[in-house]
This record gives structure tokens, sequence and C-alpha cells, in this order.
């Protein structure tokens, strides 16, 4: 199916005169280190032109190196009480005047819950910084087992997804819950089950019917499915052109591809960026958004982790017209920012934010990590159950 010709589908027309672009495989080579001078024989026999140094200075001036610096907070301790004792660190203190503008959800529970009174809460989760920390490697951000029993007693008894940059069958491998709703590559493939009723109102273009490991009928919206095979080969070209730069790590999440620079020295973090960035000249129907130490290629399409919230609370079943119910948005990273601005700006939910450093953001509180994320979702868990008494 033709997507760009689709009424209503999230994928923009193409700005480019072709559909896909050709991959230049070969292009990195004026910007690997070892080929950035001409070969020079004798000047009276045969010169060959000395070819310009690759020029450093496109991410510098676009604001993508700048963004790359702060994209991620040095790890450190921070006290767990903010308000014990007064901290001659100025950290700390920034911390907690940041804390004034975004209170702990921990601290403001009584006035969460009392506003979710008479309201079904649907829970929507990060994955990485959210439930489990950040760590190094991403084949190793592992979930505690503490973490993972509760969320899957916050399943029992509200609504819950998780929304993801990583690949679908990746994160549910990871969480590990079945009874979950998921949506990998940053909501641009999303599952959900089959309505029961005819008159479900939802009719999503894009989506299609598939049966699970189980055996059971479930849905599955891709918006830029027709993307799959420009994704997968622009993966290839940034596998290859990375390949000299130590610790660069690339992902291919389906829908997304991930280049990873946490554990590059940070003096060759602005080549990353350069030729991420001369790559995705070739591709106009990409684009790059930054997440924490990643520099994220998914399609140019007007879809985000906000709209997978709109599209996942009109699927789940069960949950009325939307009046009565209460969404909480749990997330660490820039991309959870558009959801956080999808609750605050239809004033329907709370969105929280996970930082252990003071951040601007579209949410209403604030988590320090994981482990205050699993204490919430527990004090939750303590209040529904308290409530069924
Ligand atoms: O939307 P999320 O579930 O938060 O996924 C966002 C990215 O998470 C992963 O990278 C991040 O976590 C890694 C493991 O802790 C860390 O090493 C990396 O620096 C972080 O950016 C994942 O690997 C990415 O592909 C996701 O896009």
């Amino acid at each position: 199916m033709d997507l760009k010709t689709t009424k209503a589908s999230p994928v923009l027309a193409d700005p480019s005169s072709s559909p896909i672009s050709k991959s230049r495989l070969g292009m990195y080579s004026s910007l690997m280190p070892h080929s950035q001078s001409g070969t020079s024989f004798s000047s009276t026999i045969l010169t060959i032109p000395r070819k310009k140094p690759a020029k450093l200075d496109d991410v510098r001036s676009n604001g993508w190196l700048d963004a790359m610096k702060s994209s991620s907070p040095p790890r450190k301790k921070i006290p767990k009480d903010p308000f014990a004792g007064v901290s001659s660190d100025d950290g700390e203190c920034a911390y907690q005047s940041w804390q004034l503008k975004f209170p702990s959800a921990l601290f403001s529970f009584e006035k969460i819950i009392e506003y979710a009174r008479n309201k079904k809460i649907v829970i929507f989760l990060d994955y990485d910084g959210t439930l489990s920390p950040i760590v190094d490697d991403p084949d190793r951000a592992f979930m505690s087992a503490d973490t993972r029993c509760a969320v899957k007693s916050v399943a029992k008894h509200f609504p819950t997804a998780i929304i993801s940059g990583r690949r679908r069958d990746m994160v549910s491998e990871l969480v590990g819950l079945t009874e979950l709703y998921y949506a990998g590559s940053h909501g641009l493939d999303i599952k959900f089950p089959v309505r029961d009723t005819a008159t479900a109102p939802i009719d999503h273009l894009n989506s299609e019917k598939f049966a699970d490991q189980q055996d059971k009928e479930v849905n599955l919206f891709q918006p830029a499915r027709e993307f799959l095979p420009m994704i997968d080969e622009v993966f290839r070209t940034l596998v290859k052109i990375t390949s000299d730069i130590t610790g660069a790590i690339v992902e291919n999440h389906k829908f997304c591809a991930s280049v990873h620079y946490r554990n590059v020295d940070d003096k060759s973090w602005e080549t990353v960026a350069q030729r991420v960035h001369d790559v995705l000249k070739d591709y106009p129907r990409l684009r790059l958004t930054h997440g924490r130490k990643v520099l994220e290629v998914r399609p140019v399409i007007d879809w985000n982790k906000g709209k997978a919230v709109e599209f996942l609370l009109e699927s789940m079943t069960d949950l009325g017209n939307g009046e009565d119910v209460l969404p909480i948005y749990i997330g660490d990273d820039k991309t959870d920012e558009d959801a956080f601005k999808v609750l605050r700006q239809g004033n329907r939910g709370y969105g929280i934010l996970v930082s252990s450093t003071p951040k601007e953001s579209e949410a209403f509180f604030s988590l320090k990590d994981p482990d205050e994320v699993k204490k919430f979702l527990k004090s939750l868990v303590r209040w529904k159950e308290r409530s069924m008494l």
C-alpha cells in the first residue's frame, strides 16, 4: 500500500523526488581520517589535487553537538529526601528548587489520587531510564525482578502500556509480561487487542490483524511500514560508517535506527555526528532526534510517543469516552516530551519526568530514578487494593 496516497495517513509528503534514496555506501571515504588528504606524486609529473579535509562544522551550527553534550546527565548520587537538611552542594540546591516546579510524584501522591478518584487510571511507561537504569551496554539494560513485579501488579488493576524507542519485540522480551500493551520504535509499531464490538470507534488505517504466539488475534498498527527497506538500508550504512569509531553502537529498531555514542571518547562525538548528518543528507525522508547519548534516525512522519498515547487511549478496551480516564505517563527522555505535551495540552492527565537533574519539561511531576518509579507504581497498587476492600 502506498501510504502517501492514503487519507489520514501520518506519512508526510515525500520532500524528495525519488521515493527511496539511493544508498551511497562509498561516500564516507572522504570523512574517514585516513583519507582526508589526496595523493600527491611529483608536482612536475602528476599532481592529483589535494582533497579538502572533511568539514566538521555542520553539526556545530545546527545544534546537534550541543544537544549531544547535554543529552544525558552524568550518573551521580542524589539524596533520597531532597528536603532533608541544607546541602552545600549547588547541584542539590538546584534540584530542590527545580522540584518546586516539578514536585516529586511520591510526595504529591495524595494529590494525584485525589484527582484520580472516580476516574480510570491508564499507565504508560517508557523503558530505558524509567523501568531500567541507564547502563553503558544497551543489551544489558535489565529491569529488576522487583520492578517487574510492580509493573505486573499495576497491570492487574490498570490498563498498562510500554512505549519505547526500542523495537517492540525487544522491549517486550526485556519486560517479559504478556498482559501489557507494547509500542516499539517510539510508537511506530503498536500491538493492541482486536476489539469485540462491531461499533468500536477505532478503524485505523495501516492496522492489520495477526495471530500472536498464543494464537490470539491482535492488531498491529505500523504507520511507517513503507520505510522498512529504507531503515534497513540506512542501518547498514550507519554500521559501516561508524565501524572505525571505538565504542559506537548502532541498533536496528525496525522503524528507526539508533547510533549510540555513550561509550565513544567525547573527542570523537563530532565525528559521529557529522557522519550521521552526512548520511541523512541522502535521506530527506528520514530525520534525526536526540535521546540519551544516542542519535535516533526515524521516518519524517507525523507520529511520535504522544500520538501513540492518543492512539492507545482510543484502542484500549473498556475505557469509555475518555472524560473519566486519567492517563499517567512516566518517562525520562526527550522523546517522552511528546507524550507529556499531549497530556498537558489536552488537560488529560499527568506526565511524570524521571530525572536526577533539573530539566525543562512538559511533565507535571518528577521522580528521580527507576527505583522511585517502582515505589510510585507500588503506591498506586496499594491505594487501589485498599480502595477495593
Ligand atoms: O524509549 P526508551 O525505552 O527509553 O528507549 C530509548 C533508547 O533506550 C536505549 O538507549 C538508552 O539506554 C541504554 C541502556 O541503558 C543506554 O546505554 C543508552 O545510552 C540510552 O540512550 C536503547 O538502546 C535505544 O535504542 C532507545 O532508543
